[in-house]
């Protein structure tokens, strides 16, 4: 996974201006994650872990390659990440005449990511919130369409004979970039653009415009886990002038970004930031990994025992999102609207409901969590659909529609979800099947004392970790993950449909 030398990555990040308190900290291989930091020693809550200066932050306003282009090629990239996967891959070409040597050449060269997936492995996510969201061919065209004619423009910058400026290596920066980068505000580097206005240089707040994707080397050291962050980025203006000497952060060098603990770490523990704890479909396909922890006791006790299947691991983070245009089509299949005038007429009244409840600010998508309620936009966006008197009463009272699941909210409900499962491939015994056959060491394999479990031990092949078996693991936990939530909401409506029928029976 990595070529990482840390001696060599941490010399060269000392020598280029960064600091680091090389008694609190390490970095090391963990089981399952490549590198990461680790505590030397016990570690106070709030220690300076180590410091960045902005100009050792790889980014397009750091690296000088703005400066060899053309004043209208350079603002032509402004696109996505074009430009500073075109920095990467020109600093990448520099070599050892890079300031940024040391930090690209120990970067990661192979990434576990469902864009570098073949077909046949990404099909295995078919039905889940990633297989929509992968967006190989939309990147592939940035290429194509912004990168390659300033590429060839350029032959004194990018050779054509070097392997620095292909498609493969645009996807290589664009995994680094994805699993790597940090955000934050483009006024930090670039006195043109807005003042900062007071808030914090480093933000994860991505509505904001003023928002770019950089690379800070050696932040992106640490791994994340949920709930176990005991560190965190900070810029300088963030903290307090009191803690100012209590560490040689390098002050001459300008202002940065300094890692701190944020709690007290003992000796031996990894240092670990946060990714925001994200879904396991996210974190697949941002980072390549998922997150596999023992699922608390409140939400094991909503799976029945075939859903858990002796495995009671999983991401209490994560989700399903249930895509507005599929309310509406289930809206449409329910309510049994046929082709023609009338079909058209009701496609209209739907459009004006929907263009209502965006211009309030809601969104179009609902996540479902494993929990014991509905997500209650989603009830409340159903209500708008199908109750004309909600609607009425939003458009004239400027008020969302109540959140009451009623039976023919249920209906819907039940539709999206049930048209959801259909999707996946194969189901959750297989799931749990694929997650126990396949050797992988850091993957908490199923208790085999339940009766679930000797049916799913039956059919293990016990085979041999490797990248295409991790894939097909990880592809196999975000389909549970989400079949379980589904499975769990679904309950939750038929319980709600069932009352209803028992009520009208007595
Ligand atoms: C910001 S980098 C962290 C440093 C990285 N481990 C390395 O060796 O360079 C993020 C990557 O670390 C790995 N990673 C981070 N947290 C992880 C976790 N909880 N489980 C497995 N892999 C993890 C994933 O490969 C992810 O793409």
């Amino acid at each position: 996974m990595t070529t990482f030398e840390p001696t060599e990555f941490l010399e060269w990040f000392q020598k280029a201006g960064g600091w680091y308190n090389d008694k609190y900290l390490g970095l090391k291989p963990f089981k399952g994650m490549g590198y990461g930091a680790v505590a030397l020693d016990r570690i106070p809550e709030d220690a300076p872990l180590f410091h960045i200066p902005d100009s050792l932050i790889l980014s397009p306003f750091t690296s000088e390659l703005s400066t060899k282009l053309s004043e209208e090629e350079w603002p032509r990239l402004d696109h996505g990440w074009c430009k500073l996967i075109l920095v990467m891959m020109w600093e990448s070409e520099r070599g050892k005449e890079s300031p940024w040597s040391g930090y690209l050449s120990n970067m990661p060269r192979e990434f576990d990511t469902p864009m570098l997936w073949d077909d046949e492995e990404r099909k295995e996510l078919v039905g889940t919130d990633i297989e929509d969201r992968i967006g190989k061919e939309e990147a592939e065209k940035e290429y194509t369409e912004h990168l390659l004619p300033v590429i060839k423009a350029h032959p004194e910058l990018f050779p054509p004979s070097s392997t620095h400026h292909t498609l493969d290596s645009f996807h290589l920066q664009g995994s680094r970039i994805l699993s790597r980068s940090f955000t934050v505000r483009s006024s930090r580097f670039n006195p043109k653009d807005k003042e900062s206005d007071g808030q914090s240089d480093f933000s994860d707040d991505d509505d904001d415009e003023d928002q770019i994707a950089v690379m800070i080397p050696f932040a992106d050291m640490l791994n994340a886990a949920f709930e176990r962050d005991n560190a965190h980025l900070f810029a300088d203006e963030e903290i307090n002038d009191e803690d100012e000497d209590e560490h040689e952060r390098g002050k001459e060098k300008g202002k940065g970004f300094t890692m701190k603990s944020t709690k007290v770490i003992e000796k031996d523990e990894q240092i670990y930031n946060t990714y925001a704890s994200p879904p396991n479909s996210e974190l697949l396909r941002k980072y390549g990994h998922v997150d596999i922890l023992p699922l608390p006791s409140d939400l094991l006790a909503l799976l029945t025992e075939e859903e858990i299947g002796g495995w009671g691991y999983g991401n209490p983070a994560d989700e399903v999102l249930i895509d507005g245009e599929m309310v509406l089509k289930c809206v449409e299949k329910v309510t049994n609207k046929q082709q023609g005038e009338d079909l058209d007429k009701w496609k209209g009244k739907m459009t004006k409901r929907i263009d209502w409840w965006l211009e309030e600010g809601q969104e179009d998508m609902f996540p479902l969590s494993l929990s014991p309620e509905i997500d209650e936009s989603l009830i409340a966006f159903i209500r708008l659909l199908i109750h004309d008197q909600e609607w009425l009463r939003a458009k004239k009272k400027g008020k969302l529609p109540t959140t009451t699941i009623d039976n023919d909210v249920a209906v819907i409900i039940r539709e999206a979800i049930q048209s959801r499962l259909s999707r996946y491939i194969g189901d959750i015994r297989s799931d749990l099947s694929i997650i126990h056959s396949l050797d992988i060491d850091h993957i908490p394999r199923p208790n085999a004392s339940t009766t679930q479990a000797d049916g799913i031990k039956a059919e293990a092949k016990g085979e041999q970790v490797n990248a295409k078996n991790l894939r097909k693991c990880y592809a196999a936990i975000v389909r549970l993950g989400e079949k379980r939530i589904l499975k769990v909401a679904l309950r939750i409506v038929e319980a709600q449909l069932n009352k209803k029928r028992k009520a009208e029976d007595q």
